[in-house]
């Protein structure tokens, strides 16, 4: 075991056993000391969790790769994190580990395929245009030409409705607050249940892996705290509908086919399993809770993040206006009307602010994990140890856990150039975008995680987020607000925009809105 310690790593000094690094981590915003830790102590960090317990913060690249792409299941997920996890989504893919988390992921991949993904981008569009119908509306009563919005709130109910309609043929109505009660329970719920985390709470999540898993989940299962509460019946009403909408689909199956919506295509593939594969009842409401929480909020702060970006580089805006204008042009004289899967992939500056925002802008900053085993992280960068020695491989115990800095591998200017602390789209359409494969399923990004536990709606995502820009984009332009000055990013299981004068607002991000002038 001797060989196999963190403890000669370097590292900031914390200033409390009981909480070490985790409360500062916590309340700074997201990515601000990964950078400052990276940039004084390299691509690896000792830091501190609770009663002094040792971790480590990670962007080597090199052992990013081993990490996530090759190590398996080997290196597995914190387990108190997955049993927290599954007060939400309940026993489906983020809480699954090993053979269960394989023999799911088998059954639920398929339905988010490129082809399947491709047929789902009229509604998207639909969505889209339902979303640029509403702000019309709002602009046209205005005496002024254009209005505030607030972003998150607005994009967050437009890709409920995407995730409802695309995810399970369920139409939330979000957009047209139809009170529907299921949206209403999802409307804020990471707010709610990870929003302002006290220092208890904190206290309590970097010692909870100290807790029998059978008294954790008791707690939630029985805990009487306002987050546990509000959860467990979020958790009710959620399962409800998927029962309903599964007993619906599974009718369907015999007759009317055709339905291409996520959950219609899970009931066909599980159908057609033999029994050793199948997904029961409670795995498959699962999966409908777990796309829905890890789906919907991740998409709409992107985006949000995305607008906010536009509205602060106005020429960036101009430039993707163009392209799209052009290809509206394009897509007219062909004789068509709606943008398609192909069109989207072929608008090479979209493509360039949609990956950059991904770069800049991800809002799962942080992937944390644990060793199964005594393992060895090999390392890009040698590291030179308190005691003196360079090395070049790091031993690291069984058990040992640690978090994965995806800003500090963003911004790594070994990777990405002296400027990639800069949101610069440019970056992705010179030759020097083709920077050597590392890790990540998509532009050698980190934002939709790696290897076997990777993002499984990533495709999804894409293509959504290449739909609303494009519409949006086509009919709007965005300018700063005083307030959109100040935001910063808060860390509320996601990364959101809070302003900092406007807390008590909780997730806000307000920016103008105006007509964009004809070409
Ligand atoms: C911009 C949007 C999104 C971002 C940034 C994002 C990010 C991520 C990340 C980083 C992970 C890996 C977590 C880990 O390794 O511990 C993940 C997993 C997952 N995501 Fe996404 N996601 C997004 C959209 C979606 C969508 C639209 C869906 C479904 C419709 C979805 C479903 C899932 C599921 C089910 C997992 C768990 C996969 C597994 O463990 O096998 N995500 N996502």
């Amino acid at each position: 075991r001797k060989h196999y310690s963190v403890k000669d790593i370097p590292g900031p000094r914390s200033n409390s056993y009981i909480l070490g690094h985790l409360y500062d981590l916590a309340i700074h915003p997201a990515g601000v000391l990964d950078l400052q830790w990276k940039a004084k102590y390299g691509g690896v960090v000792r830091i501190k969790g609770c009663l002094g317990e040792d971790r480590l913060l990670i962007s080597d690249p090199k052992a990013l790769h081993y990490i996530f792409n090759v190590s398996g299941y080997g290196i597995i997920k914190q387990p108190f994190r997955r049993e927290l996890s599954r007060l939400l989504t309940g026993r489906g893919l983020i809480w699954a580990e090993g053979d269960t988390h394989r023999r799911q992921r088998k059954v639920a991949g398929p339905a988010f395929g490129a082809p399947e993904i491709k047929a789902l981008i009229p509604i998207y569009n639909k969505c889209a245009a339902q979303l640029t119908a509403k702000w019309i509306e709002l602009i046209n009563g205005n005496q002024e030409p254009s209005v505030v919005i607030d972003f998150p709130n607005w994009l967050g109910r437009a890709t409920l409705d995407a995730i409802g309609i695309a995810g399970f043929d369920y139409d939330f109505g979000a957009l047209n607050d139809s009170r529907n009660p299921l949206a209403s329970a999802y409307n804020n719920i990471l707010q709610l249940t990870h929003g302002h985390p006290s220092k208890g709470r904190i206290f309590f999540q970097g010692i909870a892996s100290y807790i029998p898993m059978s008294v954790l989940g008791f707690i939630q299962d029985h805990g009487r705290s306002s987050a546990v509460v509000e959860a467990r019946k979020v958790t009710e009403l959620a399962n409800k509908i998927a029962q309903d909408l599964v007993a619906e689909k599974t009718k369907a199956l015999d007759t009317a086919k055709g339905k291409r919506d996520i959950m219609s295509l899970l009931v066909e593939a599980n159908h057609n399993l033999d029994s050793r594969l199948h997904l029961n009842a409670d795995e498959m409401y699962s999966h409908m809770r777990t796309n829905l929480l890890a789906g919907y909020e991740t998409t709409s702060n992107t985006l949000s993040w995305a607008f906010l970006e536009l509205a602060r580089n106005p020429s960036v805006q101009t430039h993707l206006r163009q392209e799209i204008r052009a290809h509206r042009a394009d897509i007219i004289s062909r004789g068509g009307s709606e943008f398609t899967f192909s069109d989207y992939d072929n608008m090479p500056y979209l493509l360039a602010v949609l990956k950059e925002n991904l770069r800049m802008n991800p809002v799962a900053h942080h992937i944390h994990r644990e060793t199964s085993k005594d393992d060895a992280f090999p390392l890009r960068e040698p590291l030179t140890t308190l005691s003196g020695k360079r090395i070049t491989e790091l031993h690291v115990p069984r058990g040992l856990k640690f978090t994965t800095s995806v800003i500090g591998y963003h911004q790594d200017p070994s990777i990405w150039g002296e400027d990639a602390g800069i949101f610069n789209p440019d970056r992705w359409l010179q030759d020097t975008a083709k920077v050597i494969p590392t890790t990540g399923v998509y532009a050698n990004l980190l934002t939709f995680g790696s290897g076997v536990r990777a993002c499984i709606g990533w495709r999804f995502a894409v293509a959504e987020m290449q739909a609303f820009l494009v519409e949006l984009v086509e009919n709007f332009e965005f300018s700063m607000t005083d307030s959109a000055e100040q935001v910063r990013r808060d860390i509320c299981l996601v990364v959101v925009p809070v302003v900092e004068a406007e807390v008590e607002k909780g997730i806000y991000l307000p920016l103008k809105v105006s007509l964009a002038e004809p070409e």
